[in-house]
């Protein structure tokens, strides 16, 4: 019986890129055709080394008696965090999601095993300084429920032969495990980034490939501000990771410092995409060796757990970005909401002083849509800002004119948002949650402190790219130029190359504090812009779709900006998107889930693209726990679990467009495109909102574009009409 596993930094490594099927759990072998790595037992021991493993090699010491994956409900998933958590370790540029719960003392660490959504509550116990061996890792117990650190002492006597074992797996013979001892319990799977890029070098990128305007991004210099703007699947993600690249290789070949940042606003966009479109361009991952010291990939987040050690110090940032964060705070707001409400001095006033919109949202009817409003106020605003009722912010938030896309509130309505903020902000305080945009707002305070102004030059950028810089609000973009090292750029002008479209926006969040004097000001300085209009995700049909929508967009103020869609397919022709209506919506999800469940197994690539997305939040929630649907879809619920789809197999994504940016997908199947959520009675910009999450979800397709709607919602959404009446759009 194997009673301990072991890897090292290289097979960690591996393992993580890698597709682990539940059979490894069985007997711990994998046939690896490519030969990367050495495994064998020695004892009850078994092994996976790098081929060139060293006893100095820090390692992963994982007791099988005690944590026993085959038995556990989702051993994988364990498996997979375990490998985190030894990765962190090993590597200070690894960050454990808040949502694991990671909780520390002195060099012991514990996490959730499972997600916070899971029925089980298992936590995970982990030395992170076994015996003194600093880097190294014994995974030594697991518990229902938390447990104080010290509760379980480690088995030290099996890590004491796990280490011992070690010099004979060095040395010994190979063992070789053919694929007929059955098990491919390991599948190394190429990343996410990689399969949407495909494997083209970067010199064919640059001499064949990248058109015009991506050359020109690519090339400007690193002496001021660039911004790169284009439609959805113009290629802004791929033209990011190529100048990237790029940068490091010619700062390579001269013996040139450069330290580069690559900003985004999910985890698994920077790891799953960028990171795998690095490795697409260059597989012999000359670059890593490069970037283990140079580059930083990663959210503002992980670079603010960096530099402020949060996790250490027990605190948990709440992500508000993922399903489970939007239902907490939607709970908190709208407990808060009813505090406020029937406080007297509200009941008293609110007749004659609450401002029309205002007063239409309070009605216990349009709960759900004042809660939207409300979280997108907080999203854009009072959090990003930092605004709290009593400070001279405060003030100039009540009195201020308010931008002109913004939902309209007088004095009153914002007095009774800051007093629902107030006791939002309370209950997250006593959870013990603290928001993400408290901690940005921390990090600006960091940035702007004398001990930042003396490792800037060390530990600052020369030059910062950010993707998806649409997501970004105002107190997240203001981090920015701190972050530069104080040489960095000319006179003033900061090399900040951003990407962006406007309309895949689904908050405000990238809108409010952007309108004057000058669009897309930021203290990096004015800016050049490169715009990109040819699309290479989708066909032709689709792009005439989008652009269609496109039209149905509230006109905004801002400065040539929210410009139209200039998008020009390079693809071949395929089908043109279709409608579908349904009486139910039990009558639509039965036939979409069916439908999507037949593409998996029939597409090339299989259920990974294939995509259900669902543009209510509600409905979203109740099919994705709907009993008839199990076992056939994946559910992505936040960003940062785009990693699942390497286990999609042949079970199609379910999830909600915020939630897969920047992905893509062959086939996409939009359901409740309805009127109940679409109509302008809502407002102008709930409605606007609204189509921004159909033009994200929408232009997620390459290849087939299915949208489908409930008479049960009031039926399909009347903005569609055009697109009916201009065929871009068919019945179906
Ligand atoms: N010049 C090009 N030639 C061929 N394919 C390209 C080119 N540029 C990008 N692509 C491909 O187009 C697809 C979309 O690219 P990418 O994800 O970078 O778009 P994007 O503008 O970031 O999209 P979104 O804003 O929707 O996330 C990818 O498969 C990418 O590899």
């Amino acid at each position: 019986m194997i009673e301990a596993l072991v890897l090292d930094q290289s097979a960690i490594t591996l393992f993580s890129r890698s597709l682990i099927l539940d059979s490894f759990l069985d007997n711990f072998k994998i046939h690896d055709s490519s030969d990367r790595l050495k495994q064998g037992t020695q004892g009850t021991v078994r092994y996976f080394l790098a081929k060139n493993a060293s006893l100095e090699t820090p390692i992963l010491v994982l007791n099988l008696k005690q944590i026993d994956l085959k038995s556990a409900p989702d051993g994988r998933k364990w498996f997979q965090r375990i490998m985190r958590v030894a990765l962190k370790s090993m590597d200070k540029n690894i960050v454990i999601p808040a949502a694991w719960a990671p909780y520390h003392e002195g060099s012991r660490i514990s996490i959730y095993a499972e997600g916070l959504n899971s029925t089980t509550d298992y936590r995970l116990y982990f030395d992170t300084c076994p015996r003194g061996d600093d880097g190294s890792v014994f995974a030594f117990a697991v518990s229902e429920g938390p447990r104080r650190l010290d509760e379980h002492e480690p088995e030290w006597d099996l890590y004491r032969r796990a280490k011992e074992g070690l010099l004979e797996a060095i040395v010994a013979e190979p063992e070789v495990v053919t694929p007929e001892d059955g098990q491919f319990g390991i599948t190394l799977a190429e990343p996410i980034g990689a399969q949407i890029a495909g494997m083209i070098s970067l010199q064919d990128w640059l001499a064949r490939r990248a058109t015009v305007p991506q050359l020109k991004f690519i090339a400007s210099p690193l002496t001021g501000p660039v911004r790169l703007k284009g439609a959805a699947g113009t290629g802004k993600t791929q033209a990011i990771a190529i100048k990237a690249l790029k940068e490091m290789r010619d700062a390579n070949e001269a013996s040139r410092a450069l330290r580069l940042a690559v900003i985004t606003h999910s985890e698994a966009l920077a790891d799953e995409v960028i990171l795998g479109m690095l490795y697409a361009m260059d597989p012999a991952s000359e670059w890593e060796h490069f970037a283990a010291q140079h580059l930083f990939v990663g959210t503002l987040y992980k670079l603010a757990e960096r530099l402020l050690n949060y996790e250490g110090k027990g605190l948990k940032p709440l992500s508000l970005d993922g399903r489970e964060g939007r239902e907490l705070q939607r709970i908190l707001i709208s407990d808060a909401i009813d505090s406020v409400r029937t406080r007297p001095d509200i009941l008293l006033t609110i007749e004659e002083s609450a401002g029309a919109e205002l007063k239409r949202l309070l009605d216990p009817e349009n709960s759900d849509h004042l809660i939207s409003e409300i979280m997108n106020e907080f999203a854009s605003i009072i959090d990003a800002d930092n605004i709290q009722k009593g400070s001279i912010e405060a003030e100039r938030y009540l009195k201020s004119d308010r931008e002109g896309h913004s939902f309209s509130l007088n004095e009153w309505d914002r007095k009774f948002l800051l007093d629902v903020h107030e006791i939002y902000s309370d209950e997250l305080l006593e959870q013990d949650f603290m928001s993400m945009d408290q901690m940005i707002s921390d990090l600006n305070k960091y940035l702007a402190s004398h001990a930042w102004r003396r490792l800037r030059q060390e530990q600052g950028f020369d030059a910062i790219l950010v993707d998806e810089y649409h997501f970004f609000n105002r107190n997240e973009a203001a981090s920015f130029h701190h972050l530069f090292k104080a040489t960095a750029g000319i006179d003033g002008n900061l090399p900040l190359f951003m990407a962006y479209d406007l309309k895949q926006g689904t908050s405000d969040a990238g809108l409010v504090g952007r309108t004057s004097p000058q669009f897309m000001a930021t203290r990096a300085g004015h800016s050049d812009l490169v715009e990109l209009t040819e699309v290479f995700r989708s066909t032709p049909e689709i792009a005439a779709f989008l652009q269609s929508i496109d039209g149905s967009f509230p006109a905004l103020d801002l400065e040539g900006e929210w410009s139209t869609y200039a998008g020009k397919s390079q693809l071949e022709h395929g089908d043109r998107p279709t409608l579908k209506t349904f009486a139910t919506n039990q009558a639509l999800i039965d036939h979409v889930f069916r439908s999507a469940s037949e593409s998996a197994h029939s597409i090339d690539g299989g259920g990974r693209q294939v995509a259900v997305i669902c543009l209510n939040e509600r409905l979203f929630d109740v099919y994705r726990q709907a009993g008839r649907g199990k076992g056939l879809h994946v559910p992505v619920v936040s960003r940062e679990e785009m990693a699942e789809l390497k286990y999609a197999r042949r079970k199609f994504v379910l999830s909600m467009p915020e939630y897969v940016a920047g992905l893509q997908f062959e086939e996409v199947h939009l359901i409740n495109v309805d009127e109940a959520d679409f109509d302008i009675k809502h407002g102008v910009n709930a409605q606007r909102r609204m189509i921004s999450r159909l033009y994200l979800g929408a232009s997620r397709a390459r290849n087939k574009l299915y949208l489908h709607s409930a008479n049960e919602q009031r039926g399909p959404a009347k903005i569609l009409t055009g697109s009916l009446s201009n065929g871009t759009l068919m019945q179906g």
